[in-house]
């Protein structure tokens, strides 16, 4: 690891010769010097989603979302599907203009950042590449339209996997190897600021441990990586801070750590042929209780035995008492949910 700290403020400048790094003690810097190439000026790495909301007609897809997006970690950003996870990466790369408020990156606006591939790399649509050219050239044709030396090309295609089909028509490419391309190009800037929207969409396990050691590899060398997802428990596994939106709104700004502590509860699952009698026995003794889809009741904050003790005093039958924790996948279900529903209900959509 060569950068030291990450304090605001103009840091001194370090040369790791091996890795042909220059790194900034405030990690406000360009992350790694492209041989060949000349200085590129240096912008900061955080990104600042303020008031941002987009209308498309009558429909809301952002709605006055505001969070800073820091380096040094990855960053999932999670939201049902129609949430506005992609509407919000469009509006970070100036692919699409807000309705109201901004995205600084750095402190600078997408359009005015200086060779915008050196300082942001992102895949939006790993399907967008010209069918008829190989890999290869799709990235050279990137990197000499965006100064970038040619022999990044080779180091890119080397770090994704993809030499031994270098030479083939991405057009005949299967998803993977297209996500891998996409990245492929994302990372060819070396940039300090990394943005993938959906990148484990139809890769298969080896491929998403794959983008997983990637994504945590750019963080763990300084880089700020906002990755969007629908899934839960890979952004769990991936991430280390998350953004949750529903509907467009911000629903959590958090930790992992702090998103399962607070989410993933434990409950009591009681499965009994006088579901009502029981519901009533656990409500009078003041523990919620609720109806899972099976048809099992689920008791919140009481113990089993607690429960199993009501259950013989009020003289019901019970086939299964069990304590249970929620999943996180169940947790941001839960947490999401009336941004489900509401999509389900197609209200102005
Ligand atoms: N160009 C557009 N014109 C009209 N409506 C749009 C457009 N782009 C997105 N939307 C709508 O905005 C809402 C948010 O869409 P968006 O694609 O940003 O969500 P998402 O969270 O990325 O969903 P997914 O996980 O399905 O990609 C949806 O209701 C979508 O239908």
């Amino acid at each position: 690891m060569v950068i030291t700290g990450l304090r605001p403020g103009n840091g001194p400048r370090r040369w790791n010769a091996a890795r042909r790094k220059t790194t900034f003690e405030d990690g406000t810097g360009d992350f790694r010097r492209l041989p060949g190439a000349g200085p590129v000026r240096s912008v900061g790495r955080v990104i600042e989603v303020r008031n941002l909301s987009k209308r498309y007609g009558g429909t809301v897809a952002v709605d006055e979302l505001s969070f800073a997006v820091r380096p040094g970690r990855v960053t999932g950003f999670l939201g049902p599907n129609g949430a506005g996870k992609s509407t919000t990466m469009r509006m970070m790369l100036d692919l699409d203009r807000p309705t109201a408020g901004r995205v600084l990156i750095g402190g600078r606006r997408y359009r005015d950042l200086p060779e915008p591939l050196r300082h942001v790399g992102a895949l939006l649509d790993a399907g967008a590449v010209h069918a008829g050219r190989s890999a290869r050239h799709h990235l050279l044709w990137l990197a000499r339209s965006n100064r970038i030396p040619a022999a990044r090309v080779r180091e890119v295609l080397e770090l994704t996997g993809l030499e031994s089909v270098a030479g083939r028509r991405a057009g005949g490419f299967s998803l993977g190897m297209s996500q891998r391309l996409g990245i492929a190009a994302a990372l060819l800037g070396d940039p300090p600021v990394l943005l993938f929207d959906e990148p484990v969409n139809g890769l298969d396990p080896e491929g998403v441990l794959w983008i997983r050691r990637l994504m945590r590899g750019m963080a763990a060398e300084g880089r700020t990586v906002f990755v969007s997802s629908h899934l839960m428990g890979e952004t769990a596994l991936a991430a280390d801070h998350l953004i949750v939106i529903g509907r467009g709104r911000l629903l959590a700004d958090t930790t992992v750590p702090e998103f399962i502590e607070a989410n993933s509860r434990s409950y009591v699952r009681i499965r009994t042929p006088q579901p009502e009698r029981m519901r009533d026995v656990l409500t009078e003794a003041g523990i919620p209780v609720r109806q899972a889809a099976d048809g099992a009741l689920e008791a919140h904050g009481a113990e089993a035995a607690k429960v199993g003790e009501l259950a013989a005093a009020g003289g019901l039958t019970v086939h299964e008492v069990g304590t249970r924790t929620a999943s996180l996948e169940e947790a941001f279900m839960r947490l999401t949910g009336e941004s489900v529903e509401y999509r389900a209900g197609g209200a102005d959509r």
